[in-house]
């Protein structure tokens, strides 16, 4: 496979907006056929977005004609989306490393360049920072910058995105371009669910809207667009169209300017759109119809989520290497025979049925299952519903996403001591989607959540047992977190102590407590001190949340203890473990290894724990300095 390049065309030559706004009409579309093929061979190489860059190539074309970025800001919602926006401010020679460590990252990224402006990938929020920025423009007197948001119909989904809206709406500056332009695909990774989404779908699938925008397109368009006239003609006879089937009811009701439907892969007509939205000079929506993954057949017809985020995969036919079985793969198997068993478990998804595997479920169970669109909140206080309704609501998330839901579990979940649970996929480093995708606060936020137990198994086996033991718990809510990927060797117990899993017996040195998957590095790292002459039990807790009291008695037999967690290490597991130590008199120093404390650059997931320390190596090195750290002061103060 050819390395991804901007090859020798237009693209090559596009080091910044103003190249593009150069361009004669008729480049644009070779100058789009090139964007594609280097989405395509650069996520072929390395996994990534391929559907949502496919489906934006001539929206992005025609943002930057119209817009005069960076002093125009042009903000991506979620930001999986701005390949493209990356390629035309003069990155598409960097392609080549595409979501590699120190290479350039799937989304936007402030270090990378003054055109990008948002960082977190967490969905819903592009809105809001375009109030904030608009308000922030016209308190400086800079009412000429422009403010433009992309917002999925997915992203529209989240609550955020409403607040925003209705902040929009109600601005009391209205003399300011801020423009909302909708990137209406139709899909999240699935269809997008709800009223706004069948509103919406509505529109873009009646055949009478069709024969309207292809009789629009055939006549009006041949001609040279000479902007505003054309543009106003085409208009009028859409708003007739439009008024029938009203969309923009829904958004000029809100007091929002209303321009669309338009057709999304037309760049003539959404440079036109652009312009009139930049020239109201108020808040204004511009509803893009586009098709995700365009332009590329396998993406286009990929009958799962049009290739939203493939990994790697054959340029030539869109096969993609088959994937191991994960983690996500024995969640989904196990909730497809508990849904047999019980029917009172139902399972919830925010937008993600594929991704948090429960595809299988709904297709055994369709009454069983809700997508409610990414919308955590929402998931978290629907799920208090069903269980006050006397069902066992599994909400399933990646855990980073959980950020988003941690007042409605706290105060509608476990202030009411309802039976749900909440299972978090992509714990821990995932890597290469950036420093919002990792899911590294869970342990730490869910500390402080009375009554809430969480359990975070080693292996397959004990995701199955934990799982169900989960399920089983009616008067409290549970956690159960697993990481991306495969699911790794079984890793049997040798021994229990108190509801503890022991993995390996040794001398009382060192007890390290094994958080989960990080028992088969913890088991490396022990077998690394015997070489140093020190013994190490290792224990899997199996529920970390409330910690057993056996820990307590095992910890006083040693000289240290080693808790390793694949988390933020603080206030997660390895600070509980030093209270209740501390609570119990038992003055045995507690050593926390696990994420620290900053935000993680994006970089391959192994890269990552090399280089934050979470290897076998690294482990038994500080693990050794610690104890002879803990000797020397027993030397010294043998009272102690
Ligand atoms: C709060 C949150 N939940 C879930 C996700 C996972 N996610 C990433 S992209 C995506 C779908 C976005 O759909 P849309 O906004 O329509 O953009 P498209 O991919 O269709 O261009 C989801 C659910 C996220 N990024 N943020
Ligand atoms: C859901 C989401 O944000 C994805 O778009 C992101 O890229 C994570 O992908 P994986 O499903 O590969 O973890
Ligand atoms: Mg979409």
């Amino acid at each position: 496979m050819s390395e991804p390049s901007a090859g020798e065309g237009l693209l090559a030559s596009i080091k910044g907006p103003r190249d593009v706004k150069r361009l004669r009409v008729e480049e644009l579309p070779a100058l789009a056929a090139e964007i594609r093929d280097l989405c395509v061979a650069a996520v072929a190489k390395s996994g990534g977005h391929l559907g949502p860059n496919l489906g934006v190539v001539e929206l992005t074309i025609a943002l930057h004609r119209i817009f005069d970025s960076p002093r125009d800001r042009i903000l991506w919602d979620t930001g999986h989306q701005a390949y493209v926006h990356k390629m035309l401010t003069g990155r598409a020679s960097d392609f080549a490393t595409l979501r590699q460590g120190g290479g350039l990252s799937g989304y936007p990224s402030q270090a990378e360049s003054e055109h990008d402006i948002i960082e977190n990938s967490h969905a819903s929020t592009a809105l809001s920072y375009a109030d904030g920025l608009a308000n922030a423009y016209a308190l400086r007197g800079e009412r000429d910058r422009a403010v433009v948001a992309v917002i999925g119909d997915g992203a529209l989904t989240g609550g955020m995105a409403w607040e925003a809206l209705n902040n929009i709406a109600g601005r009391k500056d209205q003399d300011h371009p801020l423009v909302i332009v909708v990137n209406d695909n139709g899909r999240s990774y699935s269809p997008t669910i709800g009223g706004l989404a069948s509103h919406l779908s509505a529109l873009r699938t009646n055949q009478r809207y069709e024969d309207v925008l292809g009789f629009v397109k055939d006549n009006l368009t041949k001609v040279p667009l000479v902007g505003p006239p054309v543009y106003d003609t085409l208009h009028g006879i859409k708003k007739g169209v439009k008024d029938i089937f009203a969309p923009q009811a829904m958004f000029e009701d809100l007091g929002l300017k209303y321009i669309g439907p338009i057709d999304g892969h037309d760049t003539a007509i959404v440079e036109a759109a652009l312009a009139k939205a930049k020239a109201f000079r108020r808040p204004v929506i511009v509803h893009v119809i586009t098709t995700k993954g365009h332009g590329y057949s396998p993406a286009e017809n990929h009958d799962e989520d049009c290739f939203h985020s493939p990994g790697v995969f054959d340029p030539a036919t869109g096969q993609e290497v088959p994937k191991p079985y994960s983690w996500t793969n024995v969640f989904g198997d196990e909730m497809v025979k508990l849904g047999k068993e019980r029917d009172d478990i139902v399972a919830i998804t925010a937008a993600m049925l594929h991704p948090v595997g429960l595809a299988d479920f709904a297709e055994s169970y369709p009454d069983r299952i809700y997508d409610v669109g990414i919308a955590e909140q929402h998931a978290l206080t629907s799920a208090a519903g069903l269980a006050l309704g006397g069902l066992h609501p599994v909400v399933s998330l990646y855990a980073t996403f959980l950020n988003r839901a941690f007042d409605q579990l706290l105060m509608d979940v476990a202030l009411h001591r309802l039976p749900v649970t909440v299972t978090l996929d992509r714990s821990g480093v995932t890597g290469d989607d950036g420093p919002s995708h990792n899911g590294m606060w869970d342990l730490s936020i869910l500390q402080v959540i009375p009554g809430l137990r969480i359990a975070v198994p080693r292996d397959a086996d004990r995701l199955r047992e934990l799982l169900r033991e989960a399920v089983r718990v009616d008067d409290a809510p549970t956690v159960v977190r697993f990481p991306k990927g495969p699911a790794g060797a079984a890793l049997e117990a040798v021994g229990k102590l108190g509801e503890m899993d022991v993995l390996r017996s040794g001398e009382p040195d060192v007890l390290i407590v094994a958080v989960g998957p990080m028992a088969a590095v913890c088991l490396e790292a022990a077998a690394l001190l015997d070489a140093q002459g020190i013994s190490a039990t290792v224990v899997d807790p199996r529920w970390v949340k409330p910690l057993d009291e056996a820990l307590v008695l095992a910890a006083a037999a040693h000289k240290l203890v080693a808790v390793v967690e694949d988390n933020g290490r603080v206030g997660a597991v390895g600070d509980a473990v030093a209270r209740l130590l501390r609570d119990a008199d038992v003055d045995i120093p507690v050593r926390t290894y696990g994420i620290p404390q900053r935000f993680l650059d994006h970089a391959k997931r192994p890269k990552i724990l090399s280089e934050i320390g979470l290897t076998p190596q690294d482990l038994a090195r500080n693990i050794t300095e610690a104890v002879a750290k803990r000797t020397a002061m027993l030397e010294n103060h043998p009272a102690r």
